[in-house]
């Protein structure tokens, strides 16, 4: 039985039976992978949706979670802004979200989206302090039927508040992939951000440089506006990987806004370089996943 959710419960605070839910539903995720940044407006959002939508046109099975809580727009990108949350009964009586999808008209695997967006107006400001933002990312988590999932993605919001913790708390990431662009102050943030992924021994980072540099539209020379190669010599001063250069792609915005994400939009510089680091991003996972079983069969 399906019926429309009302919004979601993010009252009662404590241990619950969700953190258990979120431990089953993980293990029908193959790879977890976190896409952050240190700074706002480096284009973490617009990683996310094309690292999923570069993944899903592979035939890979992808969620993508939103946890920006408080500035959700990858709905949007997506071209599911609009849609309505439907809910399922479970055997045990619970309801559970079921979360949009869009195969944009069968070009690739459906992605399943998950995001506030859905569940607060378009308009409407989320104003709630570290404990409510927690359940709601829990309940994101846990009270949604995700299902089998080779890659479940998660976009978080700018820095590293209550969002992410929530997730390296509850979630056993593969991966994070941290965005920065190649100025100065982008970079000094996107260390952090390293640093905490670090921290939280999540066990494959890597930085992926966006805005790398704009191809000029006259003489196709490569323009370097926000400097050069700054990601990838903060990736080797950190000693993890560096995933590669996104340019700036005047296609993007307009993408973006018709809610189709660059690497379906057309065949441009930005869609090859996504599609180029998702390719990378499989196979480092894969080699990672490959070697911890080996290690487990000979332990
Ligand atoms: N490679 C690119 N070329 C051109 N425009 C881009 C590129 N990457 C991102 N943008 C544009 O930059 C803007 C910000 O991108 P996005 O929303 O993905 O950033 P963000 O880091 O997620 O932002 P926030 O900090 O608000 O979460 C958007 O309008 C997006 O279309």
């Amino acid at each position: 039985m399906t019926i429309k959710t009302p919004t979601l419960n993010v009252g009662g605070l404590g241990a619950d039976p969700l953190t258990e839910r979120i431990k089953e539903k993980q293990k029908k995720w193959k790879y977890k992978i976190a896409v952050l940044s240190g700074k706002g407006g480096v284009g973490k959002s617009t990683v996310a949706v094309n690292l999923a939508a570069a993944l899903a046109k592979k035939g890979y099975h992808v969620g993508l979670l939103d946890a920006d809580i408080h500035g959700p727009n990858v709905a949007k990108m997506l071209g599911v802004e609009k849609a309505d949350v439907l809910a399922e009964r479970m055997e045990d009586g619970r309801f559970e979200m079921l979360p949009p999808m869009n195969d944009f008209l069968g070009q690739i695997t459906p992605i399943k989206v998950m995001s506030m967006g859905f569940l607060v107006g378009e308009d409407q400001p989320v104003i709630w302090r570290g404990p409510l933002v927690t359940k709601a990312i829990k309940q994101l988590l846990g009270d949604v039927k995700w299902g089998e999932l080779d890659f479940m993605i998660i976009d978080f919001p700018p820095g590293t508040g209550d969002e992410i913790l929530t997730v390296v708390q509850n979630v056993q990431l593969d991966a994070a992939v941290i965005v920065t662009t190649p100025q100065e102050v982008a970079l000094l943030d996107t260390g952090k951000a390293v640093n905490m992924m670090k921290k939280m021994e999540v066990p494959y980072i890597a930085v992926i440089e966006n805005m790398s540099y704009l191809i000029c539209p006259h003489c196709g020379n490569e323009i370097d506006l926000f400097g050069k190669g700054g990601g990838k010599k903060l990736a080797e001063k950190e000693g993890v990987d560096f995933l590669g250069e996104v340019p700036i792609d005047l296609k993007a915005r307009e993408a973006s806004d018709a809610g189709i994400p660059i690497v379906l939009y057309g065949d441009t510089p930005a869609a090859k370089a996504f599609m180029e680091i998702a390719e990378k991003l499989v196979k480092k996972l894969e080699e990672l996943k490959g070697e911890s079983e080996e290690q487990e069969k000979t332990e």
